[in-house]
């Protein structure tokens, strides 16, 4: 007899960590033409959605979102764990294997309460509690002023509504998934980088686990897959921690990858910049990359970074 449901899928509880968890629940019956039951979405709160007044860097970084969902792995309590790729530490235990990454969807930042970053008003307060945010602005604007905006996207838009800030960014992909995407408008990657794997989806699960490996395989996108894990690449060769303001994308060219990034000091006064193009896999080439970058930063803003080049 088949088990029912067929996989049980762990899930944040935000409203944009639910579309997500269905977005994944809806290819993976379509992959396998099963019943939209024969998946359970199994809600589990995180540890990062219980403290919402600080920001992430101050409280325990990445780990918080993904914590409980590694434990009910562990324990069999869940089969996979979906989870956006950005928020998920750059370094995973060996017993998980992330086994599908989602084609990816909008890679850009939007801008929110403004029509560009050279239109904000002379000292505009600007919500977010992304180094990455926060120091990219204060390299085009060190006029602006930057307050500490946390909390899901529906709290972040209440809290500009409230006029806490003059405006806001948020990832473009998770105003889409809700939804929302008339919300502001798409910053230009030739001088606003996203985050590492940014609107890319991942779905984990245990590594001996070959039935749920085998049941996600099919939902893999390569080239999605190919991007977000150059991006990963770099992101671990500048030994960067949610404290440290990278800012990467990575697209593709033909069959090449195109990578640009970006490294900051806290207040945006320096900026380092970077790209490379290299095939698909080529993790040597995105190292090099990160280690360019810190060789070419000051030590003071290499200090943000765990790597020595
Ligand atoms: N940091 C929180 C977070 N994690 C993933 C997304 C959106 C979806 C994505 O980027 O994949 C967001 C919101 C945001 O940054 O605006």
């Amino acid at each position: 007899m088949t088990q029912f449901p067929r996989i049980r899928l762990g899930t944040r509880r935000s409203p944009l960590a639910m579309a997500q968890a269905k977005e994944a629940r809806r290819r993976l019956c379509e992959a396998h033409g099963w019943e939209i039951d024969a998946v359970e979405l199994v809600p589990v709160i995180a540890s990062g959605d219980k403290v919402q007044d600080r920001p992430l860097a101050e409280i325990g970084g990445k780990a918080l979102w993904t914590r409980e969902l590694d434990a009910w792995l562990a324990e069999e309590r869940i089969d996979a764990a979906v989870h956006s790729l950005k928020d998920v530490e750059t370094f995973r235990p060996e017993s998980l294997t992330l086994a599908a990454i989602l084609p990816r969807a909008d890679k850009r930042d939007r801008l929110i309460g403004a029509n560009s970053i050279k239109d904000l008003p002379k000292g505009a307060v600007i919500g977010t509690s992304a180094p990455r945010r926060a120091a990219q602005l204060l390299h085009h604007r060190p006029d602006c002023k930057v307050v500490t905006f946390r909390g899901n996207v529906a709290t972040r838009l209440a809290k500009l509504d409230a006029g806490e800030a003059d405006a806001t960014f948020l990832a473009a992909a998770g105003l889409e998934r809700l939804g929302q995407d008339d919300i502001g408008i798409p910053l230009d990657p030739a001088n606003w980088l996203p985050a590492p794997a940014q609107g890319a989806i991942a779905l984990e699960c245990r590594t001996r686990d070959d039935a749920t490996r085998r049941a996600l395989a099919p939902l893999d996108h390569a080239p999605s897959r190919a991007e977000v894990m150059a991006e990963r690449v770099l992101l671990s060769g500048l030994n960067g921690t949610c404290h440290s303001p990278i800012a990467v994308l990575c697209d593709h060219t033909g069959d090449m990858l195109e990578m640009r990034a970006a490294i900051f000091s806290h207040d945006g006064a320096e900026r380092v910049d970077g790209e490379m193009q290299f095939s698909p896999g080529d993790d040597a080439a995105a190292r090099a990359l990160a280690e360019d970058l810190l060789r070419r930063a000051s030590p003071a803003t290499r200090a943000l970074f765990g790597g020595t080049p």
